[in-house]
């Protein structure tokens, strides 16, 4: 397993958390994605370490928010680099590398990380528009680059350490997001992990193209509706060394002390 990310110490972490469990050899390498020559010299640097990429998870990314018209094209091309040519080059890399070099040997399979974009992302508008190239460069490379398989996976609202990043605006609306998801809750990490492991595994095998979403029916809600019927089903919880981000801990906080009172 190759674990990538900009800071080290956090990389340091994981590893820590996954040999905790279990016994896989791990490498760890620093880079930007929106670093080109950097991108090239860390899948050089991950073959050096392991032979092989069989299954690369194109996860990094991120934004600010911020409505469209406060954007400046930097910000904005910041953000796309981030969440769509940074994932690009890491994609490309790998298929250049390696991959392209053992098609029809073994079942090897790229998945995309992309984001709940449907119908806009207002408040993050530069990222839903990277999410939504995201998805489409997966569509094109599922067909240039078969027999390697090309998927995208759409989170929703996840509530993981990603949340605790964002501003006291956001934040707010951060708490109040489970009473808009037909589910009401918000997704835990371990439910996206699981359809990530599914992608890589041979049960996956023909599933090449698409995009898996996992946000609760978040899109599917209507404004001539009601938001489900209240209720929440079980959560697959299966991180046991997972936390809960501080926003929902302070969310849970303030809702149990309003039920006190
Ligand atoms: C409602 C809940 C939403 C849930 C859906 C999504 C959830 C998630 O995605 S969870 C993951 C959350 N984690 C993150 O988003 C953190 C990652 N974000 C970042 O690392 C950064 O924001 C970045 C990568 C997008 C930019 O970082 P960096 O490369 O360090 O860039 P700079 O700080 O140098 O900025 C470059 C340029 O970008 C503009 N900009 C950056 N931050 C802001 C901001 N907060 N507000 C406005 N504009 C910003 C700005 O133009 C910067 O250039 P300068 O003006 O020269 O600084
Ligand atoms: N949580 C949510 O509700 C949702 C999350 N997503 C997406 O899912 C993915 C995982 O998010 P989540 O775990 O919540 O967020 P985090 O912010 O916790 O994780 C993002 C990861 O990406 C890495 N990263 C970010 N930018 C770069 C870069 N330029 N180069 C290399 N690594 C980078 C970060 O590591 P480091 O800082 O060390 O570089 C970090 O490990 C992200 O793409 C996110 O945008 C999509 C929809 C919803």
């Amino acid at each position: 397993m190759a674990l990538v990310g900009r800071k080290m110490e956090k990389l340091e972490t994981v590893k820590a958390e996954i040999e905790s469990t279990c016994s896989v050899k791990i490498s760890l390498h620093s880079c930007d994605i929106r670093e080109e020559d950097r991108v090239k010299e860390t899948i050089a640097d991950i073959l050096v370490a392991h032979g092989k990429i069989d299954h690369l998870i194109n996860n990094a990314g991120g934004q600010f928010p911020s409505p469209l018209n406060m954007i400046s094209g930097k910000g904005f091309e910041t953000v796309v680099r981030n969440n769509l040519t940074g994932g690009f080059l890491v994609a490309r890399e790998v298929f250049n590398q390696h991959m392209m070099l053992q098609l029809g040997k073994k079942d090897m399979s790229i998945t995309n990380i992309i984001a709940d974009m449907w119908n806009g992302m207002p408040g993050m508008g530069h990222s839903g528009a990277a999410r939504a190239g995201m998805l489409n460069f997966s569509e094109t490379a599922a067909n240039e680059w078969a027999p390697v398989r090309v998927n995208a996976v759409a989170p929703g609202f996840i509530a993981s350490s990603g949340m605790d990043t964002y501003p006291e605006p956001m934040k707010q609306t951060i708490m109040q997001l489970d009473k808009t998801i037909p589910l009401q809750r918000l997704g835990l990490e371990a439910e996206v992990s699981g359809a990530l492991v599914f992608l890589c595994s041979p049960a996956a095998s023909f599933i090449s193209g698409s995009c898996i979403r996992i946000d609760g029916a978040a899109p599917n809600a209507r404004r001539i509706w009601p938001v489900g019927t209240g209720k929440a089903n079980p959560a697959f919880n299966s991180f046991h060394l997972g936390g809960v981000p501080e926003v929902i801990q302070r969310r849970d906080a303030e809702r149990a002390s309003k039920k006190g009172n």
